[in-house]
């Protein structure tokens, strides 16, 4: 591939957002470098921070920014203080939820990867998780989270669920696809011994699989979804689910990985969107100790988005360097750890010559390795 341009839009967010956008970027310019092409970053507000700013989550110029863009990079949003405050009239979450409405990304595809070299700090059996490569397509544009929602009165309140086939149905295509081009297994995980809606997701999934013949279909009840994935991970190839379920076992599988900064996704439908699955862990807000991977993984997602898989694989192999030399942040490596920065900063070296070179030397230059 030649000389590309292109625009990156770039929502850093709330929390540790900032701190791990900014190593994404820096791995991006690492590949703009080397590759010769042209990233212009653009940043906009989104969140507590836009809320803060300007009183709106979403301000029209962030969604006019992310609209021209050819792509959005984003870190995570999300307050405590609006968290710890049910009666907030305006929340950031409100914000990402606009945000994924207004750009039509209806698919959230979320990868979950066991590597062999985390498996030792894992708190599941090594031999249950090894091997484990499994692909979640989450909806993300309707369901629980975008149904009508309110107060009755003082003492309750109501959130709908609503689907339509044509909802389930483009999602389920791409799902579909993906597992012909995979293991050729579908899982779709729902609640259909309960809910109206996942019993249509059923018949939707069920009407659509004689155009895939290729691909085996499995269906499980959510409950029992979330213990074989911890139990048994390895028998999932394709996972599609609803919004809210796809929600929580993203989480829970992020345990099979090693960490939740371990997790990318791509958001994905009229406009691209790349984001770490985690939020914006304001525990670990300012003090570096927030793993930078998840956001890095899904600007790798973004480069493969643009057809650069040469330069995605590049992103993927640093990564890899940094997984098996131990430069990784304190909640996968408590005894020697390394700053967000330094993991970001250790795989942007490892992109822009492919050695260990430039990070020796910016070592000697700093005068430490580790932040302890
Ligand atoms: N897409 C998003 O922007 C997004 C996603 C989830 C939650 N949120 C918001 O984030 C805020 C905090 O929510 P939460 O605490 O439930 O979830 P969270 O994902 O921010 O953090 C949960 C836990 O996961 C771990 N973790 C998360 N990111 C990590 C990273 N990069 N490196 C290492 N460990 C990491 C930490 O142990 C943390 O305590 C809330 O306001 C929530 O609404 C936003
Ligand atoms: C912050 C919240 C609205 C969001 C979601 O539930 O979709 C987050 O948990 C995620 O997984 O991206
Ligand atoms: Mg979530």
């Amino acid at each position: 591939m030649g000389m590309v341009s292109k625009k990156i839009a770039v929502l850093a967010g709330d929390g540790i957002g900032p701190e791990v956008c900014r190593q994404a970027v820096k791995v991006l310019e690492a590949v703009a470098e080397r590759f010769g092409h042209d990233f212009r970053f653009a940043a906009y507000q989104m969140g507590a921070c836009a809320i803060d700013a300007t009183g709106n989550p979403l301000p029209d110029e962030t969604l006019a920014g992310c609209r021209e863009a050819d792509a959005v990079l984003l870190g995570a949003i999300g307050d405590p203080k609006y968290d710890n405050n049910p009666a907030a009239p305006v929340r950031p979450e409100q914000g990402l939820l606009r945000l994924r409405k207004e750009l039509g990304l209806f698919a959230n595809i979320r990868p979950v990867t066991a590597y062999d070299v985390l498996l030792p700090h894992s708190p599941l059996k090594a031999e249950r998780i090894q091997g484990t490569d499994m692909l979640i397509f989450r909806e993300l544009t309707g369901g629980i989270y975008f149904g009508e929602k309110g107060r009755r009165d003082a003492d309750s309140a109501y959130d709908n669920c609503t689907y339509s086939k044509p909802e389930i149905e483009r999602i389920a295509h791409l799902a579909f696809r993906a597992a012909e081009g995979r293991h050729q297994k579908l899982t779709l995980v729902d609640k259909a011994n309960v809910l109206e809606t996942s019993r249509l997701w059923r018949e939707v999934v069920q009407g659509l699989a004689a155009q895939y013949p290729t691909v085996a279909v499995d269906y499980l009840f959510v409950d029992n979804a979330a213990m074989q994935i911890i139990l048994n991970p390895k028998q999932f190839d394709v996972i599609l689910t609803e919004n809210m379920f796809g929600d929580i076992i993203s989480d829970e599988a992020s345990v099979i990985a090693g960490s939740l900064g371990l997790l990318p996704s791509a958001s994905i439908g009229e406009a691209a969107l790349f984001e770490p699955i985690h939020g914006s862990y304001p525990q670990a807000a300012g003090k570096g100790i927030a793993n930078p991977i998840a956001t890095i993984l899904s600007a790798a997602m973004m480069l493969e988005h643009f057809g650069m898989n040469d330069e995605a694989a590049l992103v993927r192999e640093g990564v890899d360097e940094a997984l098996h030399n131990n430069i990784l942040t304190p909640e996968l490596n408590p005894k020697a750890p390394y700053t967000t920065e330094q993991v970001g900063s250790y795989i942007a070296f490892w992109v822009r010559d492919s050695s260990e070179q430039q990070w020796n030397a910016h070592n000697v230059a700093i005068g430490s390795s580790t932040i302890i």
